[in-house]
């Protein structure tokens, strides 16, 4: 549905020219919850902000349901952009107008005229974002979370075909955030909408994403499903981004595994096996014994997986390995 075929940007940087985004190619399907994930100045908000040209790219074409968006003259990109809600990081909304105020004001700015059909529109979707006990308050009288939801109600309000979500739960606390995440993922659902969001944060895209593409230095460093991006990171940036997730410290590990004797293995569970007693049947089966140096079990999109960093010993290593390349895991030998 979004595809990006070469697309860069350059910004004028005093004389100069900075590039934000470098040649990039990026497909987003239909319907899915796509995150863009990276630290500051990686080229986030740049890559998001093509989508719906608020910024125009240097070059490349940007198609958006078959249609090239780069080509777009300013009434037929009017017209594109209602296609396209956006929430942001500090909520954008008018202080001056009330919550319901602040949802009517893309209806009646796109030609919408009849107050009633506009209050009805109003109703459903305050309703729908659970706020319309806050119809007539002002947003300075709101929560964070509660800002949000006016946000995504006013974001909706025209029946977009895409959500772009620029770092919208990074001024909520962490119970807030996981609130306005699920609400994002039931909007995603129900409505079939596309959402592409971008966040520096790793626990954002393990809660509400299904694809993820990371993003240092103006490029697409690696991407992929999450659940593969997350248990098995191949990029170092994506390393660091899920190690400081796990808030894993690497030199302590790797002082614990200078200290075991044998080999060093990284299982990875995923579903029903996530739980199953696989380090004891291997022990009974093959006569090994093994030390657990790290390990978590987490969920990914309520997918329960988990990882584990085991030392085994004994006589037979060999079995062993050979047991564990036939176990509903996945078996990385680390040393
Ligand atoms: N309008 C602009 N004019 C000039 N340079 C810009 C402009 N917007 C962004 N940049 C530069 O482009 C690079 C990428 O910025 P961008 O905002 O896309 O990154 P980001 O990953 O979203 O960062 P952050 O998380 O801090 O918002 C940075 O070096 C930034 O300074």
């Amino acid at each position: 549905m979004i595809k990006f075929e070469q697309v860069y940007k350059d910004y004028p940087a005093s004389g100069n020219s900075l590039r934000a985004l470098h040649p990039t190619d990026l497909a987003i399907a239909a319907g899915e919850v796509f995150g863009l994930v990276g630290h500051s100045g990686a080229g986030k908000s740049t890559l998001l902000r093509l989508i719906n040209r608020l910024e125009a790219p240097s070059g490349g074409r940007i198609w958006v349901d078959g249609e090239d968006i780069t080509a777009l003259d300013s009434s037929a990109l009017r017209r594109f952009r209602q296609q396209v809600g956006m929430i942001f990081q500090h909520f954008n909304l008018l202080s001056s107008k009330t919550v319901a105020e602040n949802v009517a004001l893309p209806l009646q700015l796109s030609g919408m005229q009849n107050p009633a059909a506009i209050a009805q529109r109003v109703d459903e979707l305050l309703a729908r974002v659970a706020i319309s006990a806050q119809a007539d308050q002002y947003p300075a009288q709101l929560s964070g979370g509660q800002k949000q939801r006016v946000g995504i109600a006013r974001a909706l309000a025209l029946k977009p075909k895409i959500l772009l979500c620029d770092e919208a739960t990074s001024a909520l606390d962490p119970q807030t955030t996981v609130q306005v995440l699920q609400l994002l993922r039931e909007i995603n659902l129900e409505l079939g909408l596309t959402i592409v969001l971008i966040t520096h944060e790793m626990d954002v895209i393990r809660r509400v994403c299904d694809r993820v593409a990371v993003m240092d230095g103006g490029r697409v460093v690696e991407q992929g499903e999450v659940v593969q991006v997350f248990l098995h990171p191949q990029h170092p940036t994506t390393q660091r981004f899920v190690r400081e997730n796990e808030h894993l410290d690497e030199d302590s590990l790797q002082n614990d595994f200078a200290q075991v004797e044998g080999r060093i293995l990284r299982l990875t569970f995923q579903g029903d096996s996530t739980y199953a007693p696989v380090l004891s049947q291997l022990a009974q089966e093959t006569g090994v014994q093994y030390s657990i140096l790290a390990g978590r079990i987490d969920r990914i999109q309520n997918r329960p997986c988990g990882q584990l960093t085991v030392a085994l010993r004994g006589d037979n290593l060999a079995t062993a390995l050979d047991w564990l390349n036939h176990a509903d895991l996945h078996l990385e030998v680390l040393r």
